[in-house]
């Protein structure tokens, strides 16, 4: 029997693959970052044909790695950076135009038209997503506007548009160059196009109607655990299927195992993504947290919200390459080690605005509470709280939304760089009142691709295994007075409302 499990994690800087043993346990790994390209100031692309091969480099790198054929590989589970928009030519399998990446704003001015027009809440209801350039669907408008051609050739029914899982498949199973390869997604990365009822499950015709996108660009949506095919016949020497797909951020819940309602993990990367498994409950946000298919299984939806804090790891980043008081991020702990607490500082990193549940595209960073007495310790100490300070209001505002479901988070599972630090985790685990939870393995992402493929195989029997699998790496048990815990956030919020609507608006 295939003793293996092979996750494609496709992120937004760079390719990785891993093989994952039955115990859950990574066998080897390989990873290739690839090129950012910035066209003008606000807009990010990458070129797909890079992608693929950075990420079938890594395929193979990792296979050999572990010393391994193929043939021991039971099934391969791909999971991806989200919302990124790719158009395709049928015939050919070629790219029309770069991806334009997630973090790209050209379309914003055509969001702000649509708002204006009053359409934000139809997409609202129907998507669960914020009517942002950050999804796909003005994305797919742009590319049919300005791509020469792009227009007759999709409404001819000769274009493909995917989510860059939908490209994997696409070129995984297609034969020479990827000509004729499978066209489909997952429920989880449709989710995420601004196109799709998450409620029906169903790509939504007025939302097509009105962004004026022909139906016959879109893939065909599935389960996020199931065999959609098999790798073509050349490409890895045997036939391997293909079993599961989740955007990053879902396959990441999975990983955790945050299976079952009000179970949540927190990724710590340059940002923060949070989501709440809230069940078969597509929950409305009164904080416009974002409602969205966490993943489907055997037709059943599984939802979350989401919530994500925009500067995170980048404040750490920050101290190092902008104000230098660092040489490696990883410098960071013994700086804000010097110093029991932040001496009164708050940093409030509202860099490039506020997220969930302010809103505010016009808030910029602040730090307040300084005396003679401050030093670069305490800036340290208030830059990693601030991490912690943001994702509690994530969590608290979740908890708000999802009171009437009688949710009560039991405790907060995380992973991503910024969890290794275990001064910032207890300090996380101290403003929530809720014990902070690290994992033995902390490539979530990979992991959830792999259990979704596992399971579609047969690898692993069902969730119940999945559940015994997550081992605990280490716990952070609060330690904080309830009267400490309320003065923080109290003093939190009254810097949040100083960083507030300060860069002019245009
Ligand atoms: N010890 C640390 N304490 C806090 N943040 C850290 C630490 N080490 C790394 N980071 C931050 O974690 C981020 C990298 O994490 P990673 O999960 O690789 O992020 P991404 O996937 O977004 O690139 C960086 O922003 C970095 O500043
Ligand atoms: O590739 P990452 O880890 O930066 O994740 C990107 C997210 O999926 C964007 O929504």
């Amino acid at each position: 029997m295939s003793q293996y499990i092979l996750a494609l994690d496709q992120g937004t800087t760079s390719s990785r693959a891993i093989v994952f043993s039955h115990d859950g346990s990574i066998k080897a790994r390989a990873q290739k970052e690839f090129a950012q390209i910035f066209p003008q100031p606000g807009w990010v692309e990458h070129d797909a044909a890079e992608i693929w091969s950075t990420q079938s480099g890594v395929m193979q790198e990792a296979l050999s790695s572990a010393g391994i054929r193929a043939s021991d590989v039971a099934a391969i589970g791909i999971t991806n950076q989200r919302e990124t928009t790719l158009l395709w030519d049928r015939k050919t399998g070629r790219p029309i135009y770069n991806a334009i990446v997630w973090q790209d704003r050209r379309t914003a001015p055509y969001c702000d038209e649509l708002r204006a027009a009053g359409h934000e809440a139809l997409f609202q209801q129907k998507t669960g997503l914020v009517l942002d350039a950050y999804f796909s669907g003005t994305k797919v408008r742009w590319l049919l506007e300005h791509v020469p051609g792009a227009r007759q050739k999709a409404e001819a029914g000769e274009l493909c548009f995917g989510t860059i899982d939908s490209w994997l498949v696409y070129n995984l199973t297609g034969g020479e160059k990827g000509v004729g390869g499978l066209h489909v997604t997952d429920a989880s990365n449709a989710s995420r196009t601004l196109l799709y009822n998450i409620h029906t499950g169903t790509w939504d015709d007025d939302l097509l109607a009105l962004l004026d996108i022909p139906r016959s660009l879109l893939p065909e949506v599935r389960d996020s655990s199931e065999v959609y095919g098999h790798t073509s016949k050349g490409l890895l020497g045997a036939q391997v299927p293909i079993a599961g797909i989740a955007g990053d951020q879902q396959a990441a819940t999975f990983g955790q195992a945050c299976l079952d309602v009000g179970m949540a993990k927190n990724t710590y990367g340059t940002g923060c993504f949070m989501l709440l498994n809230t069940g078969a409950q597509a929950v409305d946000s009164q904080f416009r947290l974002l409602t969205t298919t966490a993943w489907q299984l055997g037709g059943q939806r599984t939802y979350a919200l989401e919530g994500g804090v925009f500067v995170a790891g980048a404040v750490v980043q920050w101290l190092r390459d902008g104000l230098g008081i660092i040489r490696s991020a990883g410098e960071v702990e013994d700086l804000a080690a010097r110093v029991p607490d932040s001496g009164g500082v708050v940093l409030v990193p509202a860099f490039v605005g506020l997220g969930a549940p302010y809103w505010d595209p016009y808030a910029r960073g602040t730090m307040v509470g300084m005396t003679r007495g401050t030093t670069a310790a305490h800036i340290a100490r208030a830059a990693l709280e601030s991490v912690a300070f943001q994702s509690a209001e994530l969590l608290l505002a979740m908890q708000q939304d999802t009171a009437q479901l009688g949710i009560g988070l039991q405790e907060l599972r995380v992973d991503g760089g910024g969890s290794t630090n275990d001064a910032m985790m207890q300090f996380q685990a101290d403003i929530l009142g809720v014990p902070v939870v690290r994992p033995q393995v902390t490539e979530t992402t990979a992991l959830g691709a792999a259990y979704l493929a596992g399971l579609a195989v047969g690898f692993w029997s069902g969730q119940d295994e999945l559940r015994s699998l997550w081992k605990v790496g280490r716990r952070f048990e609060p330690d904080m007075t309830q009267e400490d815990r309320q003065t923080r956030m109290h003093t939190w919020k009254r810097a949040v409302e100083r960083s507030r609507d300060w860069a002019a608006h245009d």
